[in-house]
C-alpha cells in the first residue's frame, strides 16, 4: 500500500500530479476542455463532478496520460510529463485510472491474473508480485474470488477487481471513473469502506460521480465542471453554491437541504454546522 506523504520531503506541497492550462478537443469535435487547471495534492480525497458530457473522462484520461494535452502541461511532481514510454511508464507507477465499466478494464481468465497483470508488466519480481496481489485482494475484500473466472464475477465483483489492478500498482493517485454506478447500497457502501481503507494508506482518491450526496459525504474537496470553466474547493463550500450546482445541473445535497430548512425554522445555530448523515441527524435529534 502507499506510503503516506511526508510533509517535510523535498517537494513537499508541490501537487502529485497537475493539469496546467489544458485543453483537449476529439478529432473533428468542438474543444472539450478549455484552459483546466487542475491539482492534486497528496493525502485529499476529491469528487469531481458535473453534467453529462462536461468531460470528467476526458480530464480523467489526460491527467493518467490516456489522452495528451494539446495545449497546456501535464505535471508530475511539477516536472512536465513527457509523453514517451520511459515517461508514461513513471506517471502509470503513480497515478492510476480505473474505467467505468469493468469490461473494459479485465481481460485475464482469472481474478488474481489479471491483478497481477500490472506488477508482472513491471517487471517484478513473483514473490513481490505475489505480495502486491494478495495485498490488493485484501484491500477491496476480494481475496476470496483471487481464483475465480472474471466472467463469472457479479457487476460489484468485477468493479471491485478492476480497482484491485489499479491497486496492485501501488499509485498515489488512485482515479475512479464513476466507481459506485450500477453497485447497490450494500456494494457502494463495502466499495467505499475499501476506498477508506485506502485513504488511510495515503493513497489519495479522485472520484468522478453524479452523487452529490456521496461526494458531500465522502470528499474533502470537489472539483465542478460548468460551461464557466472548472472549478475545485472544499466540497462543502461548492455544493452550497446555488449558482454553480444550477450550471451543472447538479443538486444541492440532501443534508444541506436539509439544514437549510433546519435553519428556516429557527431550529440550528446560526454558527452550528448542520447534521451530514443520518446518524448526526439522529445524535442532533436526540441529543445524548
Ligand atoms: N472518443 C470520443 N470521440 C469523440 N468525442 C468524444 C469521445 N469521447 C467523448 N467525446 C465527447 O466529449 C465530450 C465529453 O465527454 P466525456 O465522456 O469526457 O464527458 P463526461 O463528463 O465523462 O460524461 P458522462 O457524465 O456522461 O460520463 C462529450 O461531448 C462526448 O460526446
Amino acid at each position: 500500500m502507499s506510503t503516506s506523504v511526508d510533509e517535510s520531503a523535498p517537494g513537499a506541497g508541490v501537487p502529485l500530479v497537475e493539469l496546467a492550462g489544458a485543453g483537449f478537443s476529439y478529432p473533428d469535435g468542438p474543444p472539450v476542455l478549455r484552459g483546466v487547471d487542475f491539482a492534486v495534492p497528496g493525502g485529499r480525497s476529491l469528487a469531481l463532478l458535473g453534467r453529462n458530457g462536461s468531460g470528467k473522462t476526458t480530464l480523467m484520461r489526460l491527467l493518467s496520460g490516456g489522452l495528451h494535452c494539446a495545449e497546456g502541461r501535464l505535471l508530475l511532481h511539477g516536472e512536465p510529463v513527457v509523453y514517451d514510454r520511459g515517461g508514461l511508464n513513471r506517471l502509470r507507477t503513480t497515478v492510476q485510472l480505473v474505467v467505468q465499466d469493468p469490461d473494459d478494464q479485465l481481460f485475464a481468465a482469472s481474478v488474481g491474473q489479471d491483478v497481477s497483470f500490472g506488477p508482472m508488466n513491471l517487471g517484478l519480481p513473483e514473490r513481490e508480485v505475489r505480495a502486491r496481489v494478495a495485498e490488493a485482494l485484501d484491500a477491496l475484500d476480494i481475496t476470496a474470488l483471487e481464483d475465480r473466472p472474471t466472467h463469472l464475477l457479479s457487476y460489484g465483483q468485477r468493479k471491485r477487481a478492476a480497482i484491485a489492478g489499479a491497486v496492485a500498482m501501488r499509485p498515489r493517485v488512485l482515479v475512479l471513473d464513476e466507481p459506485t454506478a450500477g453497485l447497490d447500497p450494500h456494494g457502494q457502501e463495502r466499495l467505499l469502506a475499501a476506498l477508506e481503507r485506502l485513504r488511510e494508506g495515503g493513497t489519495t482518491v479522485v472520484m468522478a460521480t453524479h452523487d452529490v450526496d456521496l461526494a458531500l459525504r465522502w470528499a474533502d474537496d470537489a472539483a465542478v465542471l460548468s460551461p464557466a470553466g472548472l472549478r475545485t474547493g472544499p466540497v462543502a463550500e461548492l455544493l452550497a453554491d446555488r449558482e454553480l450546482l444550477d450550471s451543472a445541473r447538479l443538486r444541492l445535497p440532501w443534508a444541506m437541504a436539509a439544514e437549510e430548512v433546519l435553519r428556516a425554522h429557527g431550529l440550528l445555530d446560526a454558527g452550528s454546522p448542520g447534521p451530514r448523515t443520518p446518524e448526526e441527524l439522529d445524535r442532533w435529534a436526540v441529543p445524548a
